[in-house]
């Protein structure tokens, strides 16, 4: 992992601007203006050399966010015909740097490409946002461009907004590791809130707060703790080897992401709340599969509402909870039976501790339990607020991954065989760290379909965002570090950082488990991430919190089913499963049904 860059010493070079910029000293941000060639001055019309401008790293969070609240506040003051005015006017503003990076052509400021006959239709989203968004299969435009414009290149958002796609690893650790700069962009938070609740760790915006709730949660998925669970994943997955050993021979293939689905629904459950799928209900499972399929069932006039959406008050964005609809019940219904099992299991632990017993199996109870001491840091309240995220978070990420990797296997029956042998070569005490094709199977499988291959951050103020690479802009200055303002959306592009050559070896976009094994994958110096320089789990203070649990369910169950199972490819176009990308990588049928259709015979 690569240290925080130090800017004391070495300021990056900042571009001549036609409009002010902000001055980044550790202490207090402020405007600047520019005043000829390499020097700027101040309000005061003191004049500072460029090379003087340091990025900002220590800004008071809560004077951020007072800021941003202004900011919605005014839009709100503004929504309606005055919104989309205001869209309008910010496209034609004068030119900043962002607008001279270079990226793919948008030239409608409605609808991204030139209008034609047969392209307007106000169910087309504007800016390249349909292209990004719902691409024929995943990272079709997003790689293309990556090549054409290279790690970091602007894009046309709705209403001609422009937005940052990154994936160079420099930019990335800055946007990752200074929260007091960064935070996840409006639409992602508000989805966050909607499904999970503002006591969920994904929407707590205070850095210091959302620090301490975190170091209270990682308790419960140490490297220690994780690696106590693989008894209970084993048992899960033979309940799944026997109930895909009473399918008929005759059967043909059969969609295996549902099955996937259930089993990392049942781990999560029993690893985070002691709880069974059946100790569940059939209503709160049935509706949390509703509200994972919502997260990926995404319309084009959902990108234009969220758009809209994210220049609101966030009071008005938080009541959209209310409002009528199939989607916003499974919502409501999500985050009420997620909460009232929070707090149900919470009392049982407690009642359990005060009968001196043992409550240290799962997740709540080493919290509850150890109330005393490890965790007196965080409130019941903040505990129970974690169930809707976990449910959710817990699910579908591990299962489709685990879909890519049988699809895989079944394409390679060479590759599927070597597994075999090398699972059949452990004895009784499975070493799952220890077996190298396997784990090479599971890394080139989230390498290549990251669930979260794009996830979005606001600049919480004017900042200087370094650069691992320089860009040539479109005026033909060459950056290594560009000025960017508050509000500025910029993705995080995990999905093209793992598609880099040479960073991944010659061939990024085969799926060769082998590239991790002959040394196809070279030393790296500017690796982020927190498995194996990959940023599937992302990197910094939202870094997946399950990310040991999701690993050691794809060794345990791929091992398990491979040593059971031999899997093959249906014959037939229409039972191919395709990457796709619609707010998560996910695996679908030409059909345009999420799943993944294979064969499966028993071994015997
Ligand atoms: C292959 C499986 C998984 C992948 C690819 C994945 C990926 C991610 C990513 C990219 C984030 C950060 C999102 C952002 O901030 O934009 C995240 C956060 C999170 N993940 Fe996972 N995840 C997986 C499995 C799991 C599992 C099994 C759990 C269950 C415990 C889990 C729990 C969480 C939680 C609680 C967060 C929020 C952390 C925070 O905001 O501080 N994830 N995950």
């Amino acid at each position: 992992m690569l240290e925080n860059p130090d800017y004391s010493s070495t300021a990056p070079a900042v571009p001549p601007l036609t409009r002010s910029v902000v001055c980044l000293n550790p202490e207090r941000p402020r405007k600047l203006y520019r005043a000829g060639k390499g020097r700027y001055r101040d309000q005061k019309n003191a004049t500072i050399p460029a090379q003087n401008l340091k990025a900002a790293t220590d800004v008071e969070h809560s004077e951020l966010l007072a800021r941003i609240q202004v900011g919605g506040g005014l839009s709100g003051a503004i929504f309606g015909a005055g919104l989309v005015a205001c869209l309008a006017l910010r496209a034609f503003r004068r030119k900043t740097v962002v607008q001279d990076i270079n990226g793919p052509p948008a030239e409608s400021w409605l609808y991204g490409a030139r209008p034609s006959k047969n392209h307007i239709s106000l169910s087309t989203p504007p800016g390249n946002m349909l292209q990004l968004m719902f691409p024929p299969s995943f990272g079709s435009y997003d790689f293309l461009w990556q090549e054409r414009y290279g790690l970091l290149y602007r894009f046309k958002g709705c209403f001609g907004e422009n937005r940052l796609m990154v994936s160079d690893s420099t930019a990335l650790q800055h946007i990752l590791h200074n929260p007091t700069l960064f935070m996840h962009g409006p639409i992602i938070d508000n989805a966050a809130h909607l499904l999970e609740g503002s006591k969920s760790i994904v929407t707590i915006h205070d850095p210091i707060q959302h620090k301490r709730v975190r170091s209270v949660l990682n308790i419960g998925f140490t490297a220690g703790v994780i690696r106590g669970y693989e008894p209970l994943i084993r048992e899960l997955a033979m309940d799944l080897v026997e109930k895909w050993q009473q399918i008929p021979a005759q059967r043909g293939s059969i969609n295996v992401s549902p099955d996937l689905s259930v089993i990392t629904l049942g781990i999560i459950a029993r690893v985070a709340l002691g709880r069974t799928l059946k100790d569940l209900g059939e209503e709160l499972v049935q509706n949390n599969f509703e509200s994972v399929e919502l997260a990926t069932a995404q319309t084009p006039t959902h990108l234009l509402i969220d758009a809209v959406a994210a220049h609101l008050p966030v009071p008005f964005l938080r009541a959209t909870l209310y409002l009528p609809g199939q989607a916003m019940a499974t919502v409501r219904k999500g985050r009420m039976l997620a909460d009232q099992l929070g707090w149900d299991v919470i009392s049982e632990k407690m009642e359990a501790v005060k009968r001196g017993l043992d409550v240290s199996g799962d997740f709540f109870g080493q919290l509850v339990g150890g109330r005393d001491s490890v965790s007196k840091t965080a409130s019941l309240d903040e505990i129970v607020g974690q169930t809707a995220v976990l449910l959710i978070a817990g699910q579908d990420t591990t299962a489709s991954a685990m879909a890519f990797s049988l699809v895989h296997l079944a394409k390679d029956q060479n590759l599927q065989e070597s597994l075999r042998q090398e699972i059949y070569s452990q004895s009784d005490d499975i070493k799952y760290d220890n077996m190298l094709l396997l784990n090479a199977v599971v890394k080139e499988t989230l390498r290549m379909y990251p669930a979260e291959a794009m996830t979005e951050r606001i600049a919480l103020q004017d900042t200087v965002l370094p650069l691992g690479a320089s860009i040539t802009t479109i005026s033909g200055q060459s950056l290594n570090a560009i000025p960017i303002e508050k509000g500025q959306i910029l993705i995080v592009n995990s999905g093209g950082y793992q598609r880099q050559s040479p960073r991944w070896g010659p061939d990024p976009h085969v799926f060769r488990p082998a590239r991790w094994l002959d040394g196809s994958v070279p030393a790296m110096k500017d690796g982020i991430g927190v498995y194996s320089n990959l940023l599937t789990f992302l990197s910094g203070n939202h870094t997946c919190l399950g990310w040991r649990l999701a690993i050691l369910e794809m060794q345990v169950i791929l091992a398990t089913l491979v040593s059971k199972f031999s899997f093959s490819l249906p014959e037939g176009e229409e039972e191919q499963v395709i990457p796709h990308f619609q707010s998560t990588v996910i695996p679908v049928l030409p059909n345009g049904k999420k799943g993944a259709l294979l064969c499966i015979s028993p071994i015997s």
